[in-house]
């Protein structure tokens, strides 16, 4: 579990301190994948750095598994580094070194005797599916393959938190994929809890249990993914669910106009027709679609109902467990 509590960080700038960060509160439990996501500048790397001890903040908390590791020094404060392993940002093996070198450098900087070396490092390729190159060098690898060799050195020391600074910022979609994975598994099967900066929206989508939003070092939204996305008011979710066309000519024909997001439902097919038939009225998708989150499933259509009851198909979907967020009020154009 990681707490951070009040965060601040300023760097010195030409033209007077930057804040970096102001006064973060976040909460990542035990096991869970956080994303950290906001424009450029927002200060994810500087949090991303404080946590992994690389920066020291001018105040505030992190804690990890309950023990304040700002307030660590000398032989407790490396220690405490041990715990935490990062991926930095970019490309960061050594070129001179194999794949199966890279992922040893932190046992060997730890002392481990070679036979339990060399089986841990079997393991840890193992893990990220890259047995088959442990004698390849960096340059003959992808850049996603150098990617996973990163994240199984970040893993080598047995940390139980892993940061990872935009690990697939260079990667295409279907390298992104492998990298993912890799992380997924390192929360999976290994416990550890994940913290990734990222601008992609496609790495919260795929892997990320809560999503922290930061704007000019403040946190801005913060919550589980799938509580978010059946929040009207997130910012996160409409980068989150399936996009859907403004067709304003098209909604004006429709005494109610709603945006409907179902989560995890397994009848996504049944539920519109069912309130069809029951409430007499007439149901039109005017767009959006399905997605996933993780593993769970999630729908977000717009659509446009006329007869007199309405209302009450929108209410009974929404009692049947669907988030609904009415746009539209009458055919004058209203808004609710
Ligand atoms: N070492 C530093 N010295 C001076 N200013 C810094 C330093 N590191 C970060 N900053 C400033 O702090 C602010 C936050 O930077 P940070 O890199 O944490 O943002 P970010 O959200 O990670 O951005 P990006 O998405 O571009 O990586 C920026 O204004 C940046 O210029």
């Amino acid at each position: 579990m990681i707490t951070v509590e009040n965060l601040s960080k300023s760097f010195a700038g030409r033209n007077g301190p930057v804040v970096a960060l102001d006064g973060v509160n976040l909460e990542v439990p035990a096991g869970t994948v956080l994303g950290v996501v906001g424009p450029t500048g927002a200060g994810k790397s500087t949090l991303a750095r404080c946590v992994a001890l690389l920066e020291r903040p001018d105040s505030g908390a992190i804690r990890v598994d309950g023990t304040d590791l700002v307030s660590l020094d000398g032989t407790a404060l490396r220690a405490a580094r041990r715990q935490i392993g990062v991926v930095p940002q970019g490309d960061s093996l050594l070129r001179q070194r194999t794949a199966a070198g890279n992922v040893a450098l932190p046992l060997e900087s730890a002392g481990v005797p070679g036979p339990q070396r060399r089986n841990r490092v079997a393991e840890l390729l193992d893990l990220v599916g890259l047995t088959d190159k442990a004698g390849s060098y960096p340059d003959q690898l992808s850049g996603g393959q150098r990617q996973r060799i990163a994240v199984a050195r970040a893993l080598a020391a047995g940390p139980s938190v892993l940061l990872a600074d935009e690990p697939t910022s260079t990667l295409d979609p279907d390298t992104t994929g492998s990298v993912l994975t890799v992380l997924d598994r390192a929360r999976a099967e290994l416990g550890i809890t994940v913290l990734v900066v990222t601008h992609d929206m496609a790495v919260v989508r795929r892997i990320c249990d809560d999503v922290a939003v930061l704007e000019n070092g403040r946190v801005v939204e913060h919550g589980r993914v799938l509580d978010l996305v059946s929040d009207g008011t997130s910012r996160t979710a409409s980068s989150l669910l399936p996009a859907v066309d403004q067709n304003p000519l098209a909604e004006s024909r429709f005494d109610r106009v709603a945006d409907i997001v179902l989560v995890g439902f397994a009848a996504v097919g049944a539920l519109l027709p069912e309130a069809t038939s029951r409430f007499g009225v007439e149901l039109n998708l005017l767009g959006g679609g399905l997605t996933r989150l993780a593993e769970t499933p999630v729908a977000r259509f717009r659509v446009g109902l006329t007869g007199e009851r309405s209302d009450s198909a929108l209410e009974w979907i929404s009692d049947a467990g669907a988030s609904v967020q009415r746009t539209l009020k009458g055919p004058q154009g209203v808004a609710a």
